[in-house]
């Protein structure tokens, strides 16, 4: 792709965007996104969008990657011509409105050395995007990192997910999983993989918590009181709502560096990994500060002779061992350091990797080791990780705050008593996730400080009141996080519509010790009371329904977990990952609260290692499966919403398009020369217009898509045969972040014949 917003006059795309060139805003909104899933829009969007057409649906794209993010954030900086509008602003106003219909697919939550390469990037491409300031000296500076920090991270789900969260198997892809069940590690009852959390001080144990009267409601401002008395202020305005839930929490850094130095020793004296889990990229303040602090006292030998030298030359711990390593090899002493930092880590455990045969360990990128896909990785594997001999072994899993952590070592301690799960026989778990309007933990990006200096942290509300204090010293991590009424309120309601539909055990996973919860308790109970409907619910705390819900899916049957925000991000991967395989295959639906839908394509992430396979040999295992189902989803919504009758045989003949492509094992396969994601999305097309030509309820369609139909199953052999020539040779893309639009169409669309049958639509 070019680094044009594909909507923008002269993006390459656009030219096939027809739809896109009136005003008007498309029926269905793509996303332009990053990594292997944008790689597979440029294969399978051609053949939505010309289908879509075909049915007189229009589909529009909205370009919310990362190059396309930086690009619209320094506009000043560019050539007229290479600049591009915030897509993303739009779309965070079209999702509050109800004609929203966005097909939403997985963009990167960029760390910090993420965006230092994206950067990097566009710079040799010739833009003149300013470099990120590590450590801005000056107001300018300050200004460009501001606007650096709000591309960083979990920038954009947070703005589009007006909207709960309902993520689910869909039934023909669990029967699937079923009927061909992915490979599960063995777990031995001695496994010495353990789960490893604080005792004490952190946001668990620190958290305070409390619903908002209409006289607290208001602008508040968050401060820290010295032992002076002096004020400094942390966040001058905070604007909150009558009902709110205000929590406010800290970690302490002195607790933490214990924590991790016990946790060193331990590893070492049982001979496991060691490895570090964490969210750095949706926690993007809090956890790349903790990840700091892994990657500080793992070196501690080093930092104390060399801490000085380093945080005099701006090197910072946060963004990791691999760039602590280069910028340290560019000082003066650089040698010697490096000396040290050997010699520190050959007294170390061994660490957990991210990628063996490179070097790239647990503590080089914060953004490399993502607790929601991480652990269930390992433990679909029987509890192992991977060493840097390259080899599987029993695995030390630390997670320092104990808020979540629970879930994992029960469900450790469980495959450990049980053995792994039986992905034949197993039922699903389900999630409905509370996620609008930045509920929780995730909207506290701007209220959370690592503290300066000890003092008192506090909320002081509207009416004056400080309910909401802490003492906390140098270094702590102070965190706030809200959650509104109404987004509360729909979530009930969007539990209590989905247990009616199911029928099934549905469990809100809420600790009433825990201050938080507590808070929401008081919201779920009357509501289920006022609806009729409490018998059909437990609450209970996360560690005792991970343990119901595993031992109820053992027995092939289903359950719903109701979860806040953190445990709907970790939920939605574990038990896919368990049942499925894979989190790439779920139904993802968020129901917008104001009448729209937005339609994200699994519950994964955007597969970074399948880009490197592709430009390696030009083989991509992307499965697009969860955008099939997101688009059956998004057409068949258009239908009821904007009563499209086409639309709606449309979203029929996609589910069974995608029927088709699990029938006859047709998705994507890991190896050069096995089924890859182009041939997928030609099987794809293949059915979805049979599934058209073969329907009665539209005469019209049968009409267009016959021929399409009979011309696909009779180039079956040309196009495969088109799509597999250069397979086992490296793939040119012309660019990571920001790809080359032609070399990447021409590796993506690697079959005429299949673009001259689609150009008829
Ligand atoms: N909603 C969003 O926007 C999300 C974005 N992210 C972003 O994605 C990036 C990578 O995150 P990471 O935690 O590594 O998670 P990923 O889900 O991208 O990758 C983990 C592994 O899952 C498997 N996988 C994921 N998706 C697919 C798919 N469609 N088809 C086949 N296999 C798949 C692959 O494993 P294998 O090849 O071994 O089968 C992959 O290596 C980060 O930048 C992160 O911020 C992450 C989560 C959600
Ligand atoms: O927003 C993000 O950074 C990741 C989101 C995610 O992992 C999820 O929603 O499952
Ligand atoms: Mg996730």
């Amino acid at each position: 792709m070019d680094g044009k917003g594909l909507n923008s006059p002269d993006s390459h795309l656009k030219d096939r965007n027809s739809p896109m060139t009136n005003n008007a805003t498309p029926d269905i909104i793509y996303t332009k996104v990053d990594e292997a899933p944008q790689l597979a829009s440029v294969s399978l969007l051609p053949v939505i969008q010309s289908f879509a057409k075909a049915a007189g649906v229009s589909v529009g794209v909205k370009d919310i990657s990362l190059a396309g993010r930086i690009i619209a954030a320094f506009p000043e900086n560019l050539r007229p011509d290479q600049r591009q509008p915030d897509d993303l602003a739009e779309l965070g106003q079209l999702v509050k409105s109800p004609n929203a219909n966005v097909i939403k697919l997985p963009n990167i939550s960029a760390s910090v050395p993420q965006l230092v390469a994206a950067v990097k990037e566009l710079q040799a491409k010739g833009y003149a995007i300013p470099d990120y300031p590590q450590d801005p000296a000056n107001d300018a500076e300050k200004a460009i990192r501001a606007r650096f920090d709000a591309i960083k991270g979990s920038a954009v789900n947070p703005i589009l997910r007006e909207g709960n969260s309902d993520r689910r198997a869909a039934v023909a892809v669990k029967n699937y999983a079923m009927s061909n069940p992915h490979s599960m590690g063995a777990w031995a009852p001695d496994s010495k993989t353990i789960v490893s959390t604080m005792a004490g001080n952190d946001f668990f144990s620190n958290e305070k918590s409390v619903t908002l009267t209409a006289e607290q409601a208001g602008d508040a401002r968050i401060e820290l009181v010295g032992a002076d008395g002096s004020i400094t202020v942390l966040k001058d305005k905070v604007s909150y709502t009558a009902g709110t839930v205000v929590d406010a929490t800290f970690m302490s850094a002195k607790a933490l560096d214990a924590f991790l130095a016990e946790q060193i020793t331990l590893t070492k004296d049982a001979g496991i990994l060691f490895s570090i889990h964490l969210k750095a990229t949706m926690m993007k303040v809090s956890d790349p500060i903790i990840f700091g602090h892994a990657v500080k006292v793992f070196l501690q030998p080093m930092f104390d002779t060399y801490g000085a030298t380093l945080a005099a030359a701006g090197i910072s711990p946060n963004s990791g061992l691999g760039a602590l390593l280069d910028q340290v090899a560019a000082l003066p002493q650089g040698a010697e350091i490096l000396a040290a930092i050997d010699a520190v880590m050959a007294e170390r455990p061994a660490l957990y990797m991210v990628n063996s045969d490179k070097g790239i360990t647990n503590l080089h990128v914060p953004s490399d080791v993502i607790i929601d896909a991480s652990i269930p990785a390992l433990i679909r594997a029987g509890g192992k990780g991977w060493g840097p001999d390259g080899k599987a072994a029993d695995t030390n899993c630390i997670i320092p705050d104990s808020s979540y952590a629970p879930i994992y070592d029960e469900s450790v301690a469980y495959f450990k008593e049980t053995g792994a799960l039986d992905p034949r026989t197993a039922g699903t778990v389900q999630n409905v996730g509370l996620m609008a309007q930045k509920a929780e933990e995730y909207g506290s990006h701007p209220t959370t400080f690592e503290i300066p200096h000890a003092g008192t942290a506090r909320i002081v509300f509207a009416n004056g009141d400080i309910v909401l204090e802490h003492a906390v010293e140098a270094g702590d991590i102070w965190r706030s996080a809200s959650t509104k009424q109404a987004p509360i309120e729909d979530w009930v309601k969007l539990a209590i519509s989905r247990q009616k539909a199911e029928g099934c055990q549905a469990i809100f996973w809420l600790d009433a010790a825990r201050a938080h919860d507590a808070e929401l308790i008081k919201y779920v109970e009357p509501i289920l009371a006022a609806a009729g409907v409490a018998d059909k619910f437990q609450i209970m705390t996360p560690r005792a329904a991970t343990r119901v819900s595993l031992e109820t899916i053992r027995k092939g049957k289903n359950s719903i977990a109701i979860s806040g925000n953190v445990l709907r991000d970790y939920l939605t991967d574990l038990f896919p990952i368990l049942e499925l395989g894979t989190s790439a295959k779920m139904l993802s639906i968020v129901k917008l609260m104001n009448g729209g839908g937005m339609f994200e394509t699994g519950a994964g992430g955007s597969a970074p290692k399948h880009v490197q396979q592709l430009a390696e040999e030009n083989h991509l295992r992307w499965d697009s499966l969860g955008e099939f189902c997101a688009l059956g989803e998004s057409l068949k919504f258009l239908a009821e919403t904007k009563d499209n009758d086409k639309a709606r045989i449309l979203g029929n003949a996609v589910d069974r398009a995608t029927q088709g492509v699990l029938d006859n094992n047709k998705s994507p396969q890991a190896k050069v020369g096995q089924t890859d994601n182009r041939a997928s999305h030609y099987f794809f097309a293949l059915y979805w217009a049979q599934a058209l030509a073969t329907q009665n309820e539209d005469s019209s369609l049968l009409a267009t898509f016959a021929p399409i139909a009979r011309a696909l199953e009779e180039n079956e052999a040309a196009i495969l045969a088109e799509l597999s020539t250069a397979e086992g040779k490296p793939a040119d893309l012309g660019g990571y972040y920001l790809t080359d639009a032609d070399k990447t169409e021409s590796v993506m669309r690697a079959s005429p014949t299949l673009v001259k049958i689609l150009s008829v639509l």
